[in-house]
């Protein structure tokens, strides 16, 4: 049986990493996936990585590399090395360097994950069209910039779960969905605006769920954290 433990990363967005170990000493057992993101990776001067690897935890280094190829395919020969399971650039910085930085990253360590953000949940479809100045809705965006994604040899994509079907249709399905913007209906949207239900997100084609606050902010993040995987391992009976 698929394992909806392993289907889920949870956030570690903290201004410390003493925070921080108190929600994975917390949760123990029941989470295998974190995400160290910039304001932990920041705050803790990398020690979170070290911190969670000594656990034996698995990590996505979501430090959303966005520069020329050379500054990206730098930072990310540095992330590979981490001993993490997955990493990320921005889409935006474009094909040339998102080919460089798969490429290094299959010689120094195939078993990495790298991914590329598409278009950011906390964007609306006014903000996007604003923003970008583009006459491509969101769906269509993220699509483009998942087969840029794909053809530069990069692993997968952060999408929001709304995009996801039509990313897997475009890219196969190998190629991989990692999703923020989930959501129980017990939980608030905060910034995110293109939100849906971890058992909807599932379904839609969502290889990973990304989730935050509705666990880290929960009075009991326990409780929260299996109400999410109930909902993960529902979609995938
Ligand atoms: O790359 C990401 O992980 C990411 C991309 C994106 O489009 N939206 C997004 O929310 N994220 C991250 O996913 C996490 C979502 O956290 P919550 O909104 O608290 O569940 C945050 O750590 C964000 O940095």
């Amino acid at each position: 049986m698929i394992n909806a433990k392993d289907r889920l990363i949870v956030a570690l967005d903290y201004p410390t990493l003493e925070d921080a170990k108190g929600l994975v000493e917390t949760l123990g057992d029941a989470v295998s996936v974190y995400k160290v993101g910039l304001e932990m990776f920041l705050n803790s001067k990398g020690e979170a990585v070290n911190y969670l690897n000594g656990l034996g935890k698995k990590i996505f280094l979501d430090l959303k590399f966005h520069d020329i190829p050379n500054t990206t395919t730098m930072a990310s020969i540095f992330a590979a090395k981490q001993d993490v399971f997955m990493f990320n650039v921005h889409a935006g910085g474009g094909r040339t360097m998102m080919k460089s930085v798969a490429e290094r990253v299959k010689e120094i360590s195939p078993e990495t994950m790298a991914i590329a953000v598409t278009v950011l949940t906390s964007f609306s479809e006014e903000e996007v069209s604003e923003h970008f100045a583009t006459e491509l809705n969101i769906k269509e965006l993220a699509m483009h910039w998942a087969k840029a994604t794909k053809e530069s040899g990069m692993d997968g994509v952060v999408c929001s779960p709304w995009e996801a079907a039509s990313i897997k249709e475009v890219c196969g399905e190998s190629f991989k969905t990692i999703c923020p913007g989930v959501r129980p209906q017990w939980a608030a949207a905060n910034d995110q605006k293109r939100i849906m239900t971890p058992k909807k997100a599932i379904e839609s084609g969502c290889d990973f769920l990304v989730v935050g606050r509705p666990i880290t902010k929960a009075e009991n993040p326990v409780e929260a954290a299996n109400l999410v995987m109930a909902e993960i391992q529902e979609a995938l009976a």
